[in-house]
């Protein structure tokens, strides 16, 4: 029995310094946290007036993802930040029952015997299993998303040749602003439907001038040194809320049927209704709708569409590999092709593959730094340490995805970015020729435990299946749509950069890193 607390993070000015930092460059502070996290698998910090607990990776962090940890408070924190009206924020901090289908002991709930349905957080949980995590959901939207990326960017005409110029060359395309536009508006058409594009003009634009802000606006920092911040998140919410209450009035919820799975256009897919539906049956105001579906939809597009960017810039940057990739792609190609020269894919297989399933998990490896937080309704044990109940845990993705011990090899530091990490190669005999080949296979062996960009346990990213085959839709289509030629690395004001792009760490983003620098490429059109 270990009465021993863990260590603390020094601090240069106690009880200052750290949230200072966390603040004002929270790179910097996750590094410090990984670098004493790999003396001591629990951390102890003070960041203002919390007493955290900071868990290192592997085995560590998923002592945080069992069921008595859960992140609900931190979620009600980024809901009232967001405008959630007063009684529904009321309505979830009275349910203290949590997620699992049996409800935790010592609650309310547990105690008086409240029905399942009637469990507000429970309710959510299952609304996102059935309806976004289930195989059946995540298919249907995999394949409304590839149909309508592929009429945002394949099918979608091509500005006119410049007059004797390189015809069918469009000599000025950014990747990751062509990602934002294309993929923001494929993935809300096929989650929330066609109405909330059309009552919105500039939904997209919009969207993305609210994102840059998120982090920030979650630290609370008074209205008049975040106006412009305070302005972009009241802009986008009142596009979410005009949309709902006319998709409110559209949709004939008297022959809504629970178990009906298909799009239409006022909501979109059955996740859209389900969360419609939830906040509904629970009796939320109309003006908590706006906030609920903006976050919603910041969970929809900040990270799989940075994600998607990063992995097309890997690509582009190293030829070899973008052939090796595009090679194993034509592999899940289906079978109907829509249009006579477009390629479409088969998601489950693209899925499959192993050398992009590999450069997908280094992407998300490298890029994806959050800190995965949760609050102990149970003594917790931790490696050698047990904390008490109401314990504060947060886990840097980053103390796992960069621990050398796990994921370094001889030649490849875990620093960097090793597209062959995640394969390895192996020999099959053909039966009857007696012909050896080789292919490669994917596994994570004994490093799943240190790769966590979705979190883990109850309260684990639901839109991880969804999120999955989209980034391989996306990623799929751009390279075997288009013959790509690199041209240069911009910084944010245009001009030619010398070196790829990094993690910006200027933009505060929540999960994935955003690129500081912009690819500029040229393309044309595959036909054949
Ligand atoms: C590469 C893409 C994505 C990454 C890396 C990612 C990552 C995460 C992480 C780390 C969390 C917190 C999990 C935890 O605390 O354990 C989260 C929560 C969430 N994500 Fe994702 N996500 C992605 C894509 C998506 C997509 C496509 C959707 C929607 C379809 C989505 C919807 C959500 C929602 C709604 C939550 C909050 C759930 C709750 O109520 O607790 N995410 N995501």
């Amino acid at each position: 029995e270990k009465t021993k607390p863990p260590p603390r993070l020094n601090e240069t000015i106690p009880f200052v310094s750290n949230l200072w930092q966390f603040m004002t460059n929270k790179r910097f502070f996750i590094t410090r946290a990984r670098t004493a996290l790999q003396e001591s698998p629990v951390v102890r910090c003070r960041l203002g007036p919390l007493d955290l607990h900071l868990v290192g990776g592997g085995n560590n962090a998923s002592a945080i993802f069992r069921a008595s940890c859960h992140s609900d408070p931190w979620i009600l924190r980024i809901m009232q930040s967001a405008g959630y009206m007063p009684a529904d924020i009321a309505t979830l901090t009275k349910d203290d029952s949590g997620r699992g289908t049996i409800p935790r002991p010592g609650s309310t709930a547990n105690a008086a015997g409240i029905a399942l349905d009637q469990r507000i957080w429970h309710a959510l949980h299952r609304m996102y299993d059935e309806n976004l995590v289930s195989t059946q959901s995540a298919d249907a939207l995999a394949n409304h998303f590839q149909t309508a990326f592929h009429q945002q960017l394949v099918a979608a005409p091509a500005p006119p040749p410049p007059v004797g110029g390189g015809e069918e060359w469009v000599d000025d395309v950014h990747i990751f602003g062509t990602l934002r536009r294309t993929m923001a508006t494929a993935a809300t058409h096929a989650v929330l439907g066609s109405l909330i594009l059309d009552v919105n003009p500039g939904f997209v634009d919009a969207f993305w001038e609210y994102e840059r802000y998120v982090e920030t606006l979650e630290f609370g920092l008074p209205e008049w040194l975040n106006r412009s911040a305070v302005r972009a998140r009241a802009r986008f919410r009142d596009m979410c809320r005009r949309w709902y209450e006319v998709a409110d009035r559209t949709y004939d919820w008297a022959a809504d049927d629970a178990s009906d799975t298909n799009w239409e256009p006022a909501f979109g897919s059955p996740v859209s209704r389900g969360l419609a539906r939830w906040a509904k049956s629970f009796g939320f105001s109309a003006d908590t709708m706006g906030p609920l579906f903006m976050l919603f939809i910041f969970g929809l597009h900040a990270n799989a569409i940075t994600i998607s960017t990063w992995i097309v810039m890997e690509l582009v940057k190293d030829p070899d590999l973008f052939r090796a990739v595009k090679d194993e792609v034509s592999r899940a190609e289906s079978n109907t092709r829509n249009d006579s020269t477009a390629r479409t894919f088969d998601h489950r297989k693209l899925t499959s593959l192993p050398l992009l399933q590999s450069v997908y998990t280094e992407v998300m490896r490298l890029r994806v730094g959050v800190l995965i937080t949760r609050t102990s309704t149970e003594p917790v044990t931790v490696a050698e340490y047990t904390l008490p109940k109401g314990s504060i845990f947060q886990a840097p993705t980053e103390a796992g995805h960069l621990d050398e011990a796990v994921w370094s090899t001889a030649e490849h530091p875990a620093s960097d970015f090793w597209a062959y990490r995640q394969v390895t190669e192996k020999e099959t005999r053909d039966e009857t020729t007696g012909q050896i080949s080789k292919e490669l296979e994917f596994s994570f062996g004994r490093r799943s435990g240190s790769w966590f960009p979705f979190g883990g346990g109850l309260n684990m990213c639901p839109g991880r299946n969804f999120a999955k085959p989209e980034v391989f839709l996306a990623v799929a289509t751009v390279i075997s749509n288009f013959e790509i030629e690199y041209v240069a690395w911009l910084k944010p004001d245009g001009s030619p950069s010398k070196r790829p792009a990094q993690n910006d760490a200027n933009y505060a983003s929540a999960v994935a890193a955003v690129p500081d620098r912009e690819l500029k490429v040229r393309w044309r059109k595959i036909k054949d």
